[in-house]
């Protein structure tokens, strides 16, 4: 006998640039939106009964209206707000997730109305609401790091299958990967979410920058560990660093010599480090993840 399990259903990817104009100077914001919903689905699924189905293709629209009747701040304001309307204003519906990507741009010289797509990492933000509480998880993807020195990787195990040269000076890269939950979303607290933004942003920057890595575990760690201490909004760090090798390129069939000068990037097969970081008070993180 099947019974049904876990479920949810939205829309997913919904893309929406919102332009706001003030006179010549325009501001843009370009948003990839996933809408996620569940409740009293079990007739959907079992006899086909869509009473209780609020339209994916509804969905979609409610992200285009929200944007022009709200505007479009910090994104964690937007899949709140969001994330809110889907709860509260339907019945059968007793939990909402919003799932929101910015990509960045930047204004394209001094023409108030052109922008080019930046170079910048992708920012997130996941949101659930359950009808009476709030999770906001905040995030960065995409954030492309390189050192050329301060990294060493040596004394790790060996077996017959190993070849890795110990190294006491290497290239370390990575693309960051990191999401950071907020401790106090569930009171429905406003927040300066971009502040918080910056300042996560900024903590794992500089703790790549500054440490002096044996591993890129203990640069994982050290990044954590930063946005805990210059966050104090946040509890919970996620991370998930592909180590994006360089190396070494062999010269000297070309009878040149190679002191740390020409890397050969390699993009496949990656090394992929991730780890959690948190305060030891940090409260349950309930649907926060999911
Ligand atoms: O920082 C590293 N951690 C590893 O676990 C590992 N494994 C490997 O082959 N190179 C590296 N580098």
């Amino acid at each position: 006998m099947a019974v049904l399990g876990p479920n949810r259903y939205g829309k997913a990817e919904t893309r929406v640039v919102r332009v706001t104009r003030h006179g010549d100077a325009h501001r843009i914001k370009d948003l990839t939106v996933s809408t996620s919903l569940s409740g009293d689905m079990t007739e959907v699924h079992l006899s086909g009964d869509n009473s209780a189905v609020l339209p994916t293709d509804t969905q979609k629209n409610t992200v285009f209206a929200f944007a022009k009747k709200h505007g479009v701040g910090a994104i964690e304001d937007f899949a709140l707000l969001l994330a809110r309307h889907f709860a509260d204003s339907q019945p059968a519906i007793h939990h909402a997730r919003v799932a929101v990507e910015e990509h960045a741009w930047e204004r394209n010289g001094a023409f108030g109305h052109s922008f080019v797509r930046s170079g910048r990492e992708v920012r997130t933000c996941v949101a659930h609401y359950d009808g009476t509480r709030s999770w906001v998880v905040s995030g960065l993807r995409d954030l492309v790091v390189l050192n050329t020195t301060n990294s060493e990787f040596w004394g790790f195990a060996k077996d017959e299958y190993t070849t890795l040269p110990e190294t006491r000076d290497r290239v370390l890269a990575t693309a960051v990967d990191a999401a950071w939950r907020h401790a106090d979303a569930s009171q429905g607290a406003s927040q300066d979410w971009d502040k918080a933004y910056e300042n996560a942003r900024g903590a794992l920057l500089a703790a790549f920058a500054d440490t002096y890595s044996l591993s890129l575990q203990q640069t994982l760690y050290a990044m954590g560990t930063r946005v805990l201490a210059e966050c104090p909004g946040v509890c919970e760090v996620r991370l998930s660093l592909p180590n994006k090798h360089h190396f070494l390129v062999d010269l000297a069939p070309f009878g040149l010599d190679n002191d740390g000068e020409v890397f050969f990037a390699a993009d496949r097969p990656y090394g992929l480090i991730e780890g959690t970081v948190l305060r030891e008070d940090a409260p349950a993180a309930g649907p926060a993840w999911e």
